[in-house]
């Protein structure tokens, strides 16, 4: 089974755990979209989405999937979105599409957080992926420095602008022992927004696509 066929299937696996009559949020990137599309034959069931994303946001609303602000909920039973990798204690790098202050701020607000990723995602240690981190862009040469001194590598996502306003910096090469410690730790660099490490708030259920089952982790 190829890699899209994969995030459908798991896509349409975390239908199930959707609430009927609720709002709930939704993700950022081709996994979250392949939810989204699935999420669409049960909208009738639903009362709307808080969306981490712009494009998110349009998708939902192609759909006819209404999209509340997250200032307009006081609640949120579920979030379902994907990652660039995870590992065995559910804790996440996400990101790479950008999305990750939102994704994060919208995970923090949610009772229940359900990943969904094809089984290239799953990882043993996080790391091999680039972190993203994102940064108000005047303190971007301050940040790298510090990101360096860190021992990784900051790149400048060129030409990349979140839907905040702010730039990425692609960390590679960081030891990602222990990921809430470090997640903590690139979080208190001034001008640093947040970082895509999910250590501090991991996923309480991890779906994963993997041959012709769907393993939860
Ligand atoms: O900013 C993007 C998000 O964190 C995505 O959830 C992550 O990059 C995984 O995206 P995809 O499902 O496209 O691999």
């Amino acid at each position: 089974m190829d890699q899209n066929a994969l995030k459908q299937r798991v896509a349409e696996a975390a239908l199930r755990h959707v609430p009927e009559g609720e709002v709930i949020g939704v993700g950022t990137g081709s996994t979250a979209n392949c939810f989204i599309d699935a999420l669409a034959t049960m909208k009738d069931r639903l009362a709307g989405a808080v969306a981490s994303s712009e494009a998110t946001a349009e998708r939902l609303r192609g759909h006819g999937i209404e999209v509340l602000e997250l200032n307009q909920v006081d609640s949120l039973p579920l979030y379902v979105d994907g990652a660039d990798e995870v590992n065995d204690h559910r804790e996440m790098i996400k990101g790479g599409g950008g999305a990750l202050t939102r994704e994060k701020i919208v995970a923090a607000v949610a009772e229940r957080f359900i990943c969904i990723v094809d089984g290239s995602k799953q990882v043993k240690r996080l790391g091999g992926f680039p972190l993203p981190v994102e940064v108000i862009p005047m303190a971007r040469s301050y940040v790298a420095r510090r990101l360096a001194a860190l021992g990784g590598q900051p790149q400048y996502r060129e030409g990349f602008v979140t839907d905040n306003g702010n730039l990425i910096l692609d960390v590679r090469n960081l030891d990602i022992l222990n990921p809430i410690e470090l997640e903590e730790k690139i979080n208190n660099i001034t001008g640093v927004v947040t970082n895509g490490l999910f250590a501090r708030r991991p996923a309480d259920l991890v779906l994963v696509g993997r041959g012709d089952e769907v393993i939860s982790i």
